[in-house]
């Protein structure tokens, strides 16, 4: 089969064109393609080991992708770093604190270091929104995982962001947590960021995501399929085949 042409990516949003990520030079899945512009969300399905971190880690720029380009508003990825650190906020795999620093020192560090007005103001709300707030003062290591996860998220949100990256985000909250979570999502994008974000929540497709890609592996030359959000939940909540 011969290679799709590439289209152009959508100058204000994000542009996934034919992605190839993996290790030592492996793919860990098919290619991806899909476009996420401001005001969508796109979500990554697919088994455990499938490849949907590998995939946020490589638009995240964290990882060189084997093949394919990553464009953010027409531009790829090694030709604007520095503007897109400024516009990407990303909530991957990593649980990295100064030891020293409360949670409400967190969030100011990061709306400071982002150029934010009234950083206690900012802090404050979302401290309330991720119902934070009686924590404000602990340090991250007394977080139980649940409240960590929504401090993680919230570090995300008190700074501009136009393109938001998350690696389940819905990992260790509880179902109150998990419907706030995907309130708080289709709101971000409702309010015109681009959401490109691995999950296994049918809460979060049916609430939050315009599409998704499901991760596949890579047996063959298609890129991995998009499907609507329905698809997705239940391709999901699909029992697992044993072999
Ligand atoms: N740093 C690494 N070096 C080598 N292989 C890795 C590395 N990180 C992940 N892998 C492998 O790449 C494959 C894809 O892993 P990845 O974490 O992207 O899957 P995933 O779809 O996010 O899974 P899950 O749903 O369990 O989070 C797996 O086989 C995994 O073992």
């Amino acid at each position: 089969m011969s290679p799709r042409p590439e289209t152009p990516a959508p100058a204000e949003g994000l542009g996934i064109h034919r992605l190839v990520v993996g290790y030592a030079g492996s793919p860990v899945c098919a290619p991806v393609s899909v476009d996420v512009a401001p005001g969508e969300a796109v979500c990554l399905v697919g088994a455990n080991g499938a490849g949907k971190s590998t995939v946020l880690k490589a638009v995240a720029g964290l990882l060189t992708p084997l093949d394919g380009t990553v464009r953010w508003r027409g531009q790829a990825l090694d030709e604007r770093t520095s503007a897109y650190r400024r516009d990407v906020a990303t909530v991957l795999d990593e649980d990295a604190w100064f030891p020293e620093l409360s949670v409400a020192e967190h969030l100011e560090l990061v709306a400071r270091g982002h150029g934010v007005r009234d950083v206690v103001d900012v802090v404050d709300a979302e401290l309330e929104r991720q119902a934070l707030t009686e924590q404000a003062d602990q340090l991250p290591t007394a977080l139980s995982s649940g409240q960590r996860r929504r401090l993680l998220l919230a570090a995300a949100l008190v700074r501009p962001r136009a393109l938001l990256l998350l690696d389940e985000p819905e990992q260790r909250l509880d179902p109150t947590g998990r419907e706030a979570l995907a309130e708080r999502l289709a709101a971000e994008r409702d309010a015109g960021t681009a959401l490109l974000l691995a999950t296994h929540d049918t809460v979060l497709l049916r609430r939050v995501a315009d599409r998704a890609v499901v991760v596949v592996d890579a047996g063959g030359a298609e890129d991995c399929p998009v499907v609507d959000p329905g698809e997705a939940a239940r391709i999901v909540t699909a029992p697992v085949a044993q072999g």
